[in-house]
Parts: C-alpha cells; sequence; structure tokens
C-alpha cells in the first residue's frame, strides 16, 4: 500500500498521511525550494495557511494573498505579522506581505510582477463566466513564470466515502483528468506556457489507475517577459481593496542594518577587553609586577585572542591595547569579525554605520572602552 494512503477495505475509513492539503502546501513548497521565486502569490488563499508556510521561505521577498471572501482571509491574518524575534533579529532578506479582497475574475495592477502564482484547490469554485475570465487575468495579465493549479480528479471520487456527486457543496464542478489537461493544455497554447501534469494524494495498490486525489498543473511560461509585453494592458484602475499589509524589519533597511552592527561592534569589543584584561591579570599575577605600570604599556600578544570563536587571522599590527583607563581595540580588528564583516561589506561602510553610536579614539581608527567599569562590574 502506499505509503501516503491509508485505507480499510476500501469502502471503510480511508486517510491520506500527511493529510491531502498539507501534502498539497508541502508541493508549493518544494517547488518554491527548487525555483527560488522571490514574489509569490496565491489565489483564492482563504485562511492564509499557505502563506503563512511560505513566511518562513528566505527566498521569497513579496508574498501576496487574493480571496473573494474577506471574513475568511481575516480569521488568522495575524499570522503573518512580524514577530518579536522579527525585530530582535531582523532578517537578512526583506519581505512584505499584502492581502487583497477581490475576485481572480478581475485585474488589477497589484497582481503584476510575480515569479510564481499559485490556484491550490480554487478553480472548481469558479462560476462558468469567472472560469472564462481566469485565463486571461492569470495567464495573460499577471503572467508570472510558473503557475501552478490543483483541483480535484474526479475518477478518484468512488473512493472517497460519502462523495455522491462532488466533494464539496461549494464545488461548481469536479473534472476528471482529461477534461483538466484539455482546458490547461489549451490556456497553455493560448498563452504560451508550457504545462506538466503531477498529482498528490496516491491511489491504493491496484487502483492506480484512477490517478492522483488532487491534479495539479504546473505551468512555465515558455518565453521571458519583455517589459514592452509587461506594460502593454496595465489597467489604471485598482479594483481590489487591501486588507492587510506587514513589512518586516530587514538588514535591508539601513536602520536595522546600524542597530545590528552597533550591537555587534559593542558586543565584540567587549568580549577583546575581557581577555585582554584576563591577560593582563594572568601576566600580573605571574610576574607579580606593579599592574598600573604594567597596564600603561600593555600590548597583547595575539594569543590572548586565539580562541575567540569565528575570528579571521589578524595582523599583529591590529591589536588591541591598553592605555591609561582605556581599553583601545582597532575597527579592523572588529572589521576581520566574520559576522561583522558580512553585514558591513566594506570598512567604509562599518565606519559610517557606527559614527555617533560608538565611542571612539581621536582619530577614529579604534573603539574606546573604559577599564573602570569591568572592575565595577565585579
Ligand atoms: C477550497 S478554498 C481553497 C483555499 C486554499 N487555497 C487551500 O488550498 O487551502 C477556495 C477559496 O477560493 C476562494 N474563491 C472563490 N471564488 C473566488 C474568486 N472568484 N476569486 C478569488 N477567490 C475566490 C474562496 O473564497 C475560498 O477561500
Ligand atoms: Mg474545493
Amino acid at each position: 500500500m502506499d505509503k501516503n494512503f491509508q485505507e480499510e477495505q476500501f469502502t471503510g475509513i480511508m486517510k491520506f498521511t500527511p493529510p491531502l492539503y498539507k501534502q498539497r502546501y508541502q508541493f508549493i513548497k518544494d517547488l518554491v525550494g527548487k525555483y527560488k521565486p522571490k514574489k509569490v502569490a496565491d489565489l483564492g488563499c482563504a485562511d492564509c495557511t499557505l502563506l503563512w508556510m511560505l513566511k518562513f521561505c528566505s527566498c521569497i521577498e513579496v508574498l501576496a494573498g487574493l480571496d473573494i471572501c474577506a471574513s475568511v482571509m481575516k480569521e488568522k491574518m495575524h499570522r503573518l505579522s512580524p514577530l518579536p524575534v522579527d525585530y530582535l533579529q531582523p532578517a537578512e532578506r526583506s519581505l512584505t506581505v499584502t492581502l487583497h479582497h477581490g475576485s481572480v475574475a478581475h485585474k488589477d495592477p497589484c497582481m503584476l510582477g510575480f515569479d510564481l502564482v499559485t490556484c491550490i484547490e480554487l478553480i472548481e469554485h469558479l462560476e462558468e463566466s469567472e472560469l472564462k475570465k481566469f485565463p486571461e487575468v492569470v495567464f495573460g495579465f499577471m503572467a508570472p513564470s510558473i503557475v501552478v493549479i490543483s483541483t480535484p480528479n474526479s475518477e478518484f471520487n468512488p473512493l472517497l466515502p460519502g462523495v455522491t456527486l462532488f466533494r464539496h457543496p461549494d464545488h461548481k464542478f469536479e473534472w476528471n483528468r482529461a477534461q483538466f489537461q484539455s482546458w490547461a493544455l489549451e490556456t497553455a497554447r493560448c498563452y504560451d506556457y508550457s504545462v506538466e501534469f503531477t498529482g498528490v494524494g496516491h491511489p491504493p495498490t491496484g487502483m492506480e489507475n484512477v490517478g492522483f486525489c488532487t491534479q495539479i498543473g504546473v505551468f512555465v511560461r515558455k518565453y521571458p517577459q519583455t517589459s514592452e509585453s509587461a506594460q502593454s494592458e496595465k489597467p489604471t484602475e485598482a479594483v481590489y481593496k487591501t486588507v492587510f499589509k506587514a513589512v518586516y524589519p530587514s538588514l535591508k533597511d539601513e536602520k536595522y542594518l546600524q542597530n545590528a552592527v552597533v550591537s555587534e561592534v559593542i558586543f565584540r569589543a567587549q568580549i577583546i577587553k575581557r581577555s585582554l584584561l584576563d591577560c593582563l591579570m594572568s601576566e600580573h599575577e605571574e610576574y607579580n609586577d606593579d599592574p598600573t605600570e604594567r597596564k600603561s604599556k600593555f600590548q597583547p600578544s595575539m594569543n590572548c585572542f586565539s580562541e575567540d570563536l569565528g575570528k579571521l587571522v589578524v595582523e599583529k599590527s591590529m591589536g588591541p591595547f591598553v592605555d591609561g583607563n582605556m581599553v583601545y581595540i582597532p575597527l579592523k580588528t572588529i572589521f576581520s569579525f566574520p559576522k561583522v564583516n558580512r553585514l558591513c561589506g566594506t570598512f567604509e561602510k562599518l565606519c559610517k554605520l557606527i559614527a555617533g553610536k560608538v565611542t571612539l579614539s581621536s582619530d577614529g581608527s579604534a573603539v574606546m572602552l573604559n577599564t573602570e567599569h569591568e572592575n565595577e562590574e565585579n
């Protein structure tokens, strides 16, 4: 028996493991993993569960949902808001999530420029007049690189207990594989897409001829969109109503980048200061000399810092030192830490981001920390 399908005596209880809706969402997640789209729109997004799952895909920078029913979208849309952790540790990517109230039978410029458009269990809910307009809106107007459409495969229905006509009372139709494939092939031909058919929800052993429980068409646009074709028919009027918008904190935003860099610089400087003072104290104990005299001329060997995790190779000339009550940690040393390096990119950017936020030596080349605070803490 197939591993994701369990059945008892065929006419008895049948259930998919994982549940079919989860298999559909996982199919989309896998596709996102494969194609790495930046902008994804989910049409007929209902309670936004798929969008919520997709917000964790780090390639995605724009997520949009559309549904004709505003109340179902609003039910759990708070799940799409940033969490406290998103502010504490802003991600490197930017992410904007928007929900629109409207119909897939209408064009709206907010749906332009997407890489992937998903329509999961949507088309069978469309009235005949809406279904007629759907290809022109999705493939002609939105024209994303990839469209995924899933819909029930009616050939599987005899295996589902209790299903007489349709699987759901709101379904306007349910197609067999030949019907779906002929509609999909004609749509693909008309709008210059290729289409491949697959599905989720395997039939039980011996019943393979009925096909998947959910049939899926993956449409890929044949030619890259030219700016001319993208511009050719832009309606001036927005018809959808935006019901939700969240802009996630991101290191792409200078404000969050500055916070992250300043905290990292202070954190690194504190660690170096502590190692330096520990070295100083152990050398003092070893030689039993006058620590104040030693302190003022102390320039440690880099061995003191060799155990600092993740530190790049540091030249001896970059070494930190103590002068009087101040510890000087050269910015070059701090820049050599991988995380600081990655966040800033260039040394100039590091200097710019911390200017006015971190106390620097008069020539601006080193972070200055007071040794006094160290003693107060102890
Ligand atoms: C069966 S639900 C599928 C929900 C979701 N895609 C999923 O897979 O869990 C179909 C959704 O399509 C929405 N819908 C129906 N007609 C629509 C239309 N013309 N435009 C946009 N959404 C529509 C319904 O409100 C409903 O939320
Ligand atoms: Mg349905």
